[in-house]
């Protein structure tokens, strides 16, 4: 087993990354000292798959646990499904000291989450991704939410999980698109700061394409070992955090314009992250030969990299990432890379750039 720590102080966590980890669940939420109601959220595909083992691994530990779901799919992450999560929660009378288990993908987990930061003023949550994007990503970290038709994430807290527990088993029936949109944000690590790391994906792709157990366990570690240092330095985002953030400007605003049915979060991000690339080359300099390296490492994962807007569609993604949280008296402050494996927060952009460099991915 790979353990990796989230260095929080009296919040820091642990994040569990085996095979066969599920039927651990219950023996793992024992040594959190919780209550013993707990409520498991998931969604319409993932519950049929999973609930029965989690339900019993809980059950097994002496806990009392209750099944939510909601439908699977980005248009869930709303106010309306928070809404309904609470009535089922005060349906089921838990209390503050019991839990919830977030069991799915970045969906669940930022919704459920979300519903635990806020149900009786907070309550504990255990992720359980079931993704490589929640894996390797959302269910660390603790930025818990949900969209609004205006834009991504727009309403959420940061809210930190108690324990993530990440079984390598369930990413064997995870569809082959969602597969490739979490290697969206694997590439992020890598470009943000790990340039070996970087190299090794463009070794590795074709092992890690047919998820091989070993290479994808180094990757999920190496992940979330990047991301509990970031957050370990900066939970809030008042600076350093932001960088977790390259390729979202422009990728959260093709999500919303296009009702978050079009692309999914890993695929909107790749096209977002090959777009800053080419905008660092301009604004940072970064050296012609990285921005290759990293388009061809996103084409070879098999996610778009490509992106063709009219003039009515650019002037929604204008709209769009006005919304950005990184926009500061008005102006929206980029990640840029200066060259693979170091990146720049809050830069300057003239947004008179954004159109020929779209353009660039027509
Ligand atoms: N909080 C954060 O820090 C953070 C970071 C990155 C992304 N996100 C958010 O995460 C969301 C995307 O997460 P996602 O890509 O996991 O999407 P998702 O939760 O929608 O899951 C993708 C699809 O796969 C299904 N699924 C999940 N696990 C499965 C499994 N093991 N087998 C078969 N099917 C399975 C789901 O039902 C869904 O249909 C976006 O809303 C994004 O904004 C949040
Ligand atoms: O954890 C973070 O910080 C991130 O930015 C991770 C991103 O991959 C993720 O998509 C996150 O949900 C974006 O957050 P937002 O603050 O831009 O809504
Ligand atoms: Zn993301």
């Amino acid at each position: 087993m790979r353990s990796v720590n989230v260095p929080l102080g009296n919040r820091s966590y642990n994040i569990l990354i085996d095979r066969n980890l599920l039927k651990s669940l219950g023996s793992e939420c024992s040594k959190l000292g919780l209550g013993q109601r707990c409520a498991i959220i998931s969604d319409s595909n993932v519950a049929p798959k999973f609930a029965k083992t989690a339900l019993a691994s809980l059950k097994k530990a002496g806990f009392d646990p209750v099944l939510i779901t909601f439908p699977a799919g980005e248009s869930s992450k709303s106010l309306k499904s928070v809404q309904s999560c609470y009535d089922q929660l005060a349906k089921h009378r838990l209390e503050r000291k019991s839990f919830i288990v977030a069991l799915g993908g970045g969906v669940v987990g930022d919704l459920a989450g979300f519903v635990a930061a806020t149900y009786l003023r907070g309550i504990a949550f255990v992720q359980v991704p079931t993704t490589l994007l929640s894996q390797v990503d959302s269910s660390v970290g603790g930025k818990v939410g949900v969209n609004l038709k205006a834009g991504k994430n727009l309403v959420g807290a940061f809210y930190q999980p108690r324990l993530v527990l990440c079984d390598l088993d369930t990413l064997n029936t995870l569809p082959l698109r969602e597969y490739r949109s979490g290697l969206a944000e694997v590439i992020k690590y890598g470009i943000i700061y790990d340039a070996p790391m970087f190299a090794d994906l463009e070794r590795n792709m074709p092992k890690l394409l047919k998820r091989d157990i070993n290479a994808l366990a180094s990757v999920i570690a190496r992940s979330c070992e990047i991301k509990a240092d970031v957050v370990g330095q900066d939970e809030t985002e008042s600076g350093l955090r932001a960088i977790l953030n390259f390729g979202h400007t422009i990728g959260h605003g093709l999500e919303a314009i296009s009702g978050y049915g079009k692309y999914l979060h890993g695929e909107a991000i790749s096209i977002g992250q090959v777009a800053a690339a080419e905008l660092s080359a301009q604004v940072l300099g970064l050296p012609r030969e990285d921005v290759d390296r990293i388009r061809k490492l996103f084409k070879r994962s098999g996610l778009p990299i490509k992106v063709k807007l009219n003039a009515g569609q650019m002037k929604r993604l204008f709209a769009a990432m006005m919304l950005d949280k990184k926009v500061s008296s008005g102006e929206i402050k980029f990640v840029l890379a200066e060259k693979i494996g170091r990146v720049a927060f809050g830069q300057k952009v003239s947004m008179d750039l954004i159109p020929p460099v779209l353009k660039t991915l027509s």
